[in-house]
């Protein structure tokens, strides 16, 4: 019998002669009624053989094959399925190929069973594989924010259920396409930073006994906002697997959600206890409670209070809290405590606590509240420290300036303004030392009633002057209560609120009547000691220091003055024909005529008798000679004497105009020659010194 030289492996593929006996093979030769002639069959093959030979084909197979037959009568070359007989009753799934030359037939096969079973296993796998990511989809979209808190713990469950090496949950960033690890359980398996998932199937098949032909499991998670999540668990293909997962999956998809929802649970309390602290920090408020049964007090602290240094503060003893309190405050606060308690009343009062060797003050609220757990008190400590440093450093400067206030020589005092009218609403004891009120009697009056009729004008342009700037000084007469009037220095500032609505007026005023009295009597010195008594013009003395200041500002600023030297003619003639009051007269009329006539820069003054001179500052030569022949001819035409008024006087007048070399003396000098020469002349004329 010859054999053929073709052999198949097991992806179909032709062997070789020398490999036909590999592992697995079966060779079985036909003739061409379908019957064994003759066999090759690897001796490990738990295969049924004949004790007989030849026998049909059919005692050969475990299952009848209708491809075997049908391709046997058509004679046709293929690939054919058989299951043949096991030795003990079962059947060996083989694949192989059915040849025909000339009268003989082969059939070359190969022992599949275990292939096939692999094979089996595996579509069941994918069909779980299928329901459970539906399922653990549905999952992960409900709690994906959820998944990292829980995720270790499951992953860790899933591998103890299902006795897998490792399994791990990754996120795949969308920007650079990479995976990144959440968490990997896997026994002794590093956590890589990126995810590479055959990197990782061939690490944990190294560590933990992973073939790359094991089933990895991917669940892809497309949610809305987050990036891709993966979730990937690899298991060693076992008999057991699909029964163990349909035992645990179910108790440990439950498992995961009830942890989740604890999880949830205790997110949200600490959510709300975060929100508590920052409710608390922002209000600056620190809580307490307080179990009477269980003896405990506890404190709450916010977190810039000094209440939150000590240690452990929620579960102190009564004892310890007790301890705090500054020991002069323990006996009344207890009395009152176990009054409060009793009655569940609110108990408020204030607290010294010391801590950390320092005396913090408190506000304190304790309210009663009756829950399941027995009576509870809920109270608040509110830190005062700052509102009583603030409070006394208040009262201090409170002190301060009430005692300034009653000892100031001035009247300070406040105007209300109401419905765009200002009314007096404070004043301090100034007006009982400036005026004599009471300041009841000073408010009650008002300003307006005690002051002077012609100030009247004034005060209104100070209350102006203050709506439009915000501030005004003045002076105002006051009538005492004894009917005098005194003047005030008033400086009054205009407060507006916040806002910048008027509200009222603050003012100070000093009594200056004194100061205007000593004014009023230096200036009445003053006027004596340069006036002329009988004229009113001023006097040799003011001469001599007027023309010194003239002369040095002309010598100053180039700028040239004039003097006029003027003489009544024959003055003694009226004295003696009229009288000495007729000629006093006349020198006052004479006066009267020149300040009548002079500029206002210009200055007049009596040298002495009839002799008068006219200082005229920034007036030349000419201008000079003008002014005197005006006065001249006026004083030709003009009544003089009131008693006498047809007496008619003249004067003769010597200009002279300053030079640079001059002094008082010289310009004097020349203006004397002038009217020398003048009355030189015949009199009543006006010459001038060239
Ligand atoms: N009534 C009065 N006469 C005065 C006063 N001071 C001076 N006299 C007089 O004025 C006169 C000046 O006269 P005289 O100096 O001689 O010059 P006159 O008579 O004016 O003649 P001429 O200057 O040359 O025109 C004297 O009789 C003085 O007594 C005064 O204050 N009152």
């Amino acid at each position: 019998m010859q054999h053929m030289a073709t052999f198949f492996n097991e992806d179909n593929s032709y062997v070789s002669e020398q490999s036909r006996h590999k592992p697995g093979n079966i060779v079985l030769y036909l003739d061409q009624s379908a019957r064994v002639i003759d066999y090759q069959v690897d001796p490990d093959l738990p295969l049924w053989l004949p004790k007989q030979l030849p026998c049909p084909i059919s005692q050969f197979l475990a299952l009848p094959s209708h491809t075997l037959l049908d391709a046997l009568s058509q004679q046709t070359h293929q690939l054919i399925d058989l299951n043949l007989r096991h030795r003990d009753a079962g059947r060996l799934a083989c694949r192989g190929w059915l040849e025909f030359n000339g009268l003989d037939i082969r059939l070359n096969l190969l022992d599949q069973t275990d292939l096939r079973k692999q094979l089996a296993a595996q579509e069941t796998r994918l069909r779980w594989l299928t329901q459970s990511h539906e399922v653990l989809e549905r999952l992960l979209y409900v709690q994906l924010d959820q998944l990292e808190l829980e995720s270790e713990r499951l992953l860790a469950e899933i591998c103890r259920c299902f006795q897998l090496p490792a399994a791990a949950i990754f996120m795949q960033d969308h920007l650079t396409q990479k995976l990144q690890t959440l968490h990997c359980v896997a026994r002794e398996l590093p956590t890589p930073e990126w995810f590479d998932p055959k990197e990782f199937l061939r690490i944990s098949g190294q560590k933990a006994g992973v073939r790359q032909s094991d089933v990895c499991f991917w669940v892809e998670q497309k949610h809305p906002t987050l990036p891709s999540l993966y979730m990937v668990m690899s298991w060693p293909s076992t008999q057991e697997w699909q029964q163990t997962l349909q035992e645990r999956g179910t108790a440990l998809m439950n498992l995961w959600l009830a942890a989740l929802q604890q999880r949830l649970h205790e997110r949200a309390l600490q959510e709300s206890e975060r929100a508590a602290r920052l409710m608390r920090d922002q209000l600056e408020l620190n809580w307490c409670e307080f179990y009477p049964e269980r003896h405990l007090f506890s404190v709450t602290a916010c977190s810039d209070d000094p209440l939150s240094q000590i240690e452990n503060p929620k579960s102190i003893s009564l004892d310890a809290w007790w301890q705090w309190i500054v020991p002069s405050q323990r006996e009344g606060l207890a009395l009152h405590w176990q009054e409060s308690l009793l009655m569940q009343a609110p108990l408020k009062t204030t607290l010294s606590l010391m801590i950390g060797g320092q005396q913090v003050e408190y506000a304190f609220t304790l309210n009663w509240l009756q829950s399941p757990q027995g009576i509870r008190g809920i109270g608040c400590l509110r830190n005062i420290q700052q509102e009583i440093q603030v409070h006394q450093e208040a009262e201090q400067v409170g002190k301060r300036m009430s005692s300034l206030l009653e000892t100031t020589p001035a009247l300070i005092y406040v105007q209300s303004y109401e419905q765009g009218a200002l009314s007096l609403s404070y004043c301090n004891a100034g007006s009982d030392h400036l005026l004599g009120w009471s300041e009841e009697a000073f408010c009650q009056q008002g300003l307006l009633a005690l002051l002077h009729p012609e100030d009247r004008d004034l005060y209104a342009q100070r209350n102006q002057q203050l709506f439009q700037n915000g501030q005004a000084s003045s002076q105002l007469r006051l009538r005492d209560a004894e009917g005098e009037w005194h003047h005030l220095l008033d400086e009054a500032r205009l407060v507006r609120d916040p806002l910048g609505v008027p509200v009222e007026v603050v003012a100070i005023a000093l009594d200056v009547t004194d100061l205007q009295q000593a004014q009023a009597s230096a200036r009445h010195y003053h006027e004596l000691s340069i006036r002329d008594p009988l004229t009113g013009v001023n006097n040799p003395r003011f001469l001599q220091q007027q023309l010194q200041v003239e002369l040095a500002r002309a010598q100053r600023s180039g700028e040239v003055f004039s003097l006029c030297l003027l003489d009544l003619d024959k003055f003694k003639s009226v004295n003696d024909t009229y009288g000495h009051l007729i000629g006093d007269e006349v020198l006052v009329g004479f006066a009267r005529i020149i300040l009548e006539s002079l500029r206002i820069q210009d200055l007049a003054f009596r040298y002495g008798g009839e002799e008068f001179v006219l200082l005229l500052p920034n007036t030349e030569l000419q201008d000079a000679c003008l002014v005197a022949e005006r006065l001249r001819e006026t004083l030709e035409e003009t009544a003089v004497s009131s008693s006498l008024p047809d007496l008619r006087v003249t004067v003769s007048i010597g200009v002279s105009e300053f030079r640079m070399q001059d002094t008082a003396l010289t310009l004097m000098e020349r203006a004397d020659q002038a009217l020398y020469a003048a009355k030189e002349s015949g009199r009543n004329q006006v010459k001038f010194s060239a």
